[in-house]
């Protein structure tokens, strides 16, 4: 279906989650997350989505443009693109290229990001998402960069955190420069469990994530991604894959469903493309706990809708 009109979407969603009960592949009432996350005002678990904007700025100022946006917009969380920034020549990979010039980079936009932000309670998640999965990052160079980003996030939280100020993981830690709360971490780029206690040391949460830019794999193997995200420690599982067809959607937010009743942490469930929209809309009804909108720049993934019209939606679908 496309994503229509809220009593289309209310329709829609009758309809698949009274096929899906049927078939003893979601829990009757709605599904629980017993192991939610708080990230500053939001809450990935918690009755409804959140909502999330995504910068694709090629600089820090333009990625403070578009946190700015997102926050007038209504969104609950900004992610942070590190990945789509123009890496200064002087900090480009190359001969004995430094990892640290590179995280250098991304915190500098950071800082600009959570300058705008400052105040709102909106958190951020620093996210390198590579070429393998939709992103601009070199796949090799994945690992060590993501790990160099997340020691200086360490540095930084305890160097706040002597400062007197909290950081991260309160509603009230407006005070705090920090809104950086979690790090998106690929699941196929490997060693998950141990970025994930990287992230844990430094004091940030791990989304594990995993993306499938050309189809929809089988329902057993997107369950065995997510369960293996919360086996290697990960605070939120998140897949996104591409449907060819309806049911392919139906299929992925059963998986959501499913994964919603036997999973503790925060899931979430995403099909990319126009043929997915539906899932931006509708996907916290089978337990997803995230939804990526825009807020007038281009959108980080296709298929992704404006926040007023993710808001409308969810306010007929969460009432
Ligand atoms: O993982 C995701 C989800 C996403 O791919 C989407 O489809 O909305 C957008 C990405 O920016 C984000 O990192």
């Amino acid at each position: 279906m496309s994503a229509g009109r809220p009593e289309d979407l209310r329709r829609y969603v009758q309809d698949l989650s009274t096929g899906l009960r049927a078939r003893g592949l979601m829990v009757p009432g709605s599904p629980v997350c017993t192991r939610p996350v708080t990230w500053r005002a939001a809450v990935l678990g918690g009755p409804r989505p959140v909502v999330a904007v995504a910068t694709t700025g090629a600089d820090a100022a333009a990625c403070a443009a578009q946190a700015r946006a997102a926050r007038l917009a209504g969104a609950d969380l900004v992610e942070l693109r590190a990945d789509l920034l123009t890496v200064p020549p002087a900090d480009a990979p190359g001969e004995g290229r430094a990892s640290q010039a590179l995280a250098d980079s991304w915190l500098r936009a950071a800082r600009a990001v959570e300058e705008v932000l400052h105040g709102s309670g909106i958190p951020v998640l620093l996210t390198v998402r590579t070429a393998a999965e939709g992103g601009g990052f070199d796949a090799d160079a994945y690992r060590a960069a993501l790990a160099c980003v997340i020691e200086r996030l360490g540095e930084r939280h305890r160097v706040d955190a002597a400062g007197g100020r909290v950081t991260g993981g309160s509603a009230d830690a407006d005070a705090a420069e920090s809104a950086i709360t979690a790090i998106d971490v690929e699941l196929a780029r490997g060693e998950l469990p141990r970025l994930v206690q990287l992230a844990h040391r430094a004091g940030l949460d791990a989304v594990a994530s995993s993306h499938d830019f050309a189809a929809t794999p089988d329902d057993a193997e997107l369950l065995r991604r997510l369960r293996a995200m919360q086996d290697a420690g990960a605070d939120v599982a998140k897949i996104a894959v591409t449907p060819s067809d309806p049911s392919d959607v139906e299929r992925l937010l059963g998986v959501a469903a499913r994964a919603r009743g036997e999973l503790d942490i925060p899931v979430v469930a995403i099909a990319m493309g126009e043929a997915g929209a539906v899932t931006r809309l509708a996907g916290g009804v089978f337990g997803s706990a995230l939804t990526f909108a825009t807020a007038g720049s281009a959108a980080s993934a296709p298929g992704q809708l404006p926040v007023a019209r993710v808001r409308t939606a969810l306010a007929a679908l969460h009432p």
